[in-house]
């Protein structure tokens, strides 16, 4: 029996929070990923281990079985980059420029500066910030190759002034590297790719093999195995830094009945089109409003070319209707998404009640992929609730804050004696007797 193609968007999917017990409640914002949680970490466990052991020989196995490529040397060759630069069209270089000259411009006037207070006569106290050492660098490409997020990475850390910086990318079918992620990193003036992706590449850039360098930080977006084998390989013996948790993408859109439904459902496929585990939810005070997207949401979906990698993302997305806008802003806060567009009626009015968010979107004309691509924010974004206690990508991910004080005799006759009274509270005769020490000597 044939018919009308199966709703992507079903009762399952249509939520009344105000009908809802917390059970319910705390079950509709569950993320799709967690499902699974257990086996991938296991699996994910298994292949680090497996890397550390097996060094270069262990990737090209790993890249054979998740790539579906044999492959004898991961690392791009100058030829591969020269290759690359003849090989994409100008148009596709021009916004590669242009993106990445907004991005600079957005980044380099958030950067932390250095600086110094007297905190008393004769002591001097300072911030000198220095690059971490050397970066690793994941750009995603396993269902699609994103260039962007090479601009993402690379113009933050160049602009932190790291001069050693690793790229690994899951190569293509043919054992190639898509050239507009080569194009995207050369601009970055990042000259060091591997042709690698997933568990191994997060592995290799954390352990080091004998081909790939060990770095002292991870950054990048991946899929849920790569979110997991960053967060595994942060707990390794030899530590290795990591930006964020940046899985499966998450869009929250609070949407008014002034809400055009045909840009709100168009946004929210924009998200879901990224992989199956990806979570979309609206969130309305309008019923109506709601019915409009969902229609647009059918309607939009069968012309795009992912249709059932979306559609399975589309199986975890939540329409929820509430009281109020207050109500709304109250889930969102709970939820913490990566990102929120509030498609509202004078959106900014509503800024002040964001407490907790990845990248806000405010307006019907601000759509979240031009946050993806080109509006100049960062694009690698906490997901998993993670916004609750980081903020996306910048420029002091990638450097060192020191501190440093300078104390003279003044200062050590202004500060020692409070020094001595602490360390003698807390029973620290050791710390009392290298001040009081020189409080004698000063
Ligand atoms: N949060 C952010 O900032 C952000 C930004 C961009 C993209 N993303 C997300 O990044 C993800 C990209 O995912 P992707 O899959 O397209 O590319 P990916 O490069 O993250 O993953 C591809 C790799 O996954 C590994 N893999 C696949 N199946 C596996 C299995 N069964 N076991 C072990 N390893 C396996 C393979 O090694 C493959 O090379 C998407 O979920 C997207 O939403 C997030
Ligand atoms: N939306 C992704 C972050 O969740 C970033 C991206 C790159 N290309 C397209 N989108
Ligand atoms: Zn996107």
């Amino acid at each position: 029996m044939s018919g009308a193609p199966v709703a992507a968007i079903g009762p399952q999917n249509r939520l009344q929070w105000d009908s809802l017990d917390s059970a319910a409640r705390a079950n509709a914002l569950r993320r799709p990923a967690q499902a699974d949680g257990a086996k991938t970490a296991a699996a994910v466990a298994a292949l680090i281990e497996e890397v550390r052991v097996g060094g270069d020989a262990a990737l090209r196995r790993l890249t054979s079985r998740f790539d579906g490529v044999d492959i004898d040397t991961h690392a791009v060759s100058a030829e591969e980059f020269a290759k690359a630069q003849a090989e994409i069209a100008p148009a596709l270089r021009n916004a590669i420029v242009e993106a990445g000259a907004r991005i600079e411009q957005f980044h380099a006037a958030g950067m932390s500066q250095p600086y110094e207070v007297d905190t008393a006569p004769g002591v001097r106290c300072e911030r000198v910030l220095r690059p971490i050492q050397r970066v690793g660098l994941y750009v995603p490409a396993g269902s699609a190759p994103l260039p962007s997020t090479a601009l993402m990475l690379g113009i933050p850390a160049r602009l932190a002034g790291c001069h050693d910086v690793v790229l690994c990318t899951p190569p293509r079918p043919d054992g190639s590297v898509d050239p507009a992620v080569l194009v995207a990193a050369a601009s970055c003036g990042i000259d060091r790719v591997f042709k690698l992706g997933g568990v191994q590449a997060i592995a290799a850039m954390a352990l080091g093999t004998e081909s790939v360098p060990a770095c002292d930080k991870l950054f990048g977006p991946g899929n849920a195995y790569v979110t997991e084998a960053k967060r595994q390989v942060a707990q390794l013996e030899r530590g290795v830094g990591i930006d964020m948790p940046a899985g499966p993408s998450e869009v929250l859109v609070i949407a008014d009945a002034g809400a055009n439904p045909e840009f709100v459902a168009a946004d929210l496929l924009s998200q879901a089109e990224h992989g199956p585990d990806s979570q979309v939810i609206l969130i309305s005070d309008d019923d109506g409003l709601i019915e409009r997207v969902i229609a647009q949401i059918e309607a939009q979906l069968v012309e795009l070319p992912r249709v059932e990698t979306t559609r399975r993302a589309l199986q975890s997305a939540r329409m929820i209707q509430v009281a109020t806008l207050e109500d709304a802003f109250a889930i969102s806060n709970a939820y913490a998404p990566e990102h929120l567009i509030l498609a509202l009626r004078d959106a900014r009015r509503w800024l002040p009640s964001v407490s907790v968010a990845g990248s806000v979107f405010l307006g019907d004309w601000a759509p979240e992929a031009l946050g993806d691509y080109c509006s100049g924010t960062n694009h690698v974004l906490p997901t998993s609730g993670a916004a609750r206690f980081v903020g996306g990508l910048n420029v002091a991910s990638f450097q060192l804050a020191i501190t440093v004080q300078e104390v003279d005799r003044q200062g050590l006759r202004a500060i020692g004696p409070c020094a001595v009274e602490l360390a003698s509270a807390e029973g620290l005769e050791a710390h009392r007797l290298a001040v009081s020490r020189r409080l004698d000597a000063a």
